[in-house]
């Protein structure tokens, strides 16, 4: 006598992760169980403070576990950078009085008088994720400016046109010093790092240097207020699309900023105080020839608090010429060289469709999305 079981296997649903990839819908299947395959479930914390060492050696171990973060992450927690704690709370500071100041003050530098899309953008005016009624936050967006005295530019070249727009009315004096002095110091731990990433390629320190003598830059200030909504979300899922962006986050109980894994789950960043969380853009994924990530991330506030961010998005010169590295060419490929503003525009024109440029003959067209 025999007897049979049946044993039922109950096929998993499959189910997909959505995300916008430089203004290319993706979409990643989410692996549970037997599927699942190995990938990173947090963080990687780095200690930065070998970036000021003397010695090459140390600065070259920094780089190994900077290589590896970018490789397997695309993510990871920047502590002990050197930047003054007192000059990111400072700037978290004015970044909330600034958001506080009545709305005709902050829009009156709209992003949408200005080509570049400096300046203020308003609730729900991005949209990243189009399942969404748009983007749950308001910000303010500045970025490299030959014209900007602050930015230290020994001859402003002729021709240059400002790019930046400051809000005029006295109550708002604060806040362009306030920023000002948080990019400046930005700029230059972001020159620093990049030098840790050429040692993580293998070139060395300064092989970044010749095109970053005047790198594409942008702060922008963020104000994600509480969710009320599952529904909605402060950021939709995305890549970013310059090299690198190192993002500075206000205190909130619950993590708020959460990044993709290789299976589809969103794995939390929490906030720790006076650390910045680094990732890889786009471009550094291009030139690495897709070694390096370029990770999907989004922002749901869900805390009941508001939050703060303050990025900062780190390109090279605008009319800088790149490619894919040697060391990451398959024989018999070709390879195109970019020029880094032209690939700017090209990417801001695809994500043109991603941004409210408000109403007009009854249609809502949309416009750039850093
Ligand atoms: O607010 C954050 O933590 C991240 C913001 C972000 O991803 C972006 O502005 O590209
Ligand atoms: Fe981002």
């Amino acid at each position: 006598m025999s007897t049979t079981t049946v044993v039922e296997v109950e096929e998993a649903p499959v189910q997909y992760v959505h995300y916008h990839d430089g203004g290319v819908p993706g979409k990643r299947r989410i692996l549970t169980g037997k599927l699942a395959k190995p990938t990173f479930t947090e963080i990687p914390r780095i200690d930065f403070r070998r970036i000021y060492s003397d010695s090459i050696d140390d600065r070259k171990a920094l780089a190994k576990e900077v290589g590896a973060a970018c490789r397997d992450v695309g993510f990871f927690s920047a502590v002990n950078h050197g930047v003054p704690e007192v000059v990111l709370s400072d700037t978290f500071d004015s970044v909330k009085r600034f958001f506080d100041l009545p709305t005709e003050v902050k829009m009156e530098c709209h992003n949408q008088k200005s080509d570049k899309f400096r300046g203020y953008e308003a609730f729900l005016e991005g949209r990243l994720d189009p399942s969404t009624r748009g983007d749950l936050k308001e910000g303010f967006l500045m970025g490299e400016d030959a014209t900007d005295p602050e930015q230290n530019r020994p001859i402003t070249p002729l021709n240059s046109k400002p790019r930046n727009q400051w809000p005029s009315s006295p109550e708002a004096a604060f806040f362009r010093p306030a920023i000002y002095n948080y990019y400046n110091h930005m700029f230059d731990i972001s020159k620093r790092m990049l030098r840790i990433f050429a040692l993580a390629l293998d070139k060395p320190e300064d092989f970044f240097d010749e095109v970053t003598t005047q790198p594409m830059t942008n702060v922008r200030a963020v104000h994600y207020p509480p969710q009320e909504s599952d529904a909605d979300v402060g950021i939709g899922a995305h890549t970013d699309f310059c090299w690198f962006t190192l993002v500075c986050q206000s205190q909130t109980k619950l993590p708020a900023l959460e990044v993709l894994n290789g299976n589809g789950i969103w794995i939390p960043v929490h906030p720790e105080p006076n650390t910045f969380v680094v990732n890889i853009a786009d471009f550094l994924k291009l030139v690495t020839g897709g070694t390096w990530q370029s990770t999907v991330h989004r922002v749901r506030n869900m805390g009941g608090e508001e939050r703060y961010s303050m990025p900062f998005f780190f390109s090279p010169n605008e009319d800088g010429v790149v490619s894919v590295l040697e060391q990451f060419r398959q024989k018999g490929e070709e390879y195109e060289e970019i020029v880094v503003g032209e690939y700017f525009q090209r990417r801001l024109d695809v994500d043109r469709t991603t941004h409210i440029d408000g109403e007009q003959d009854g249609q809502t067209k949309r416009r750039a999305y850093l």
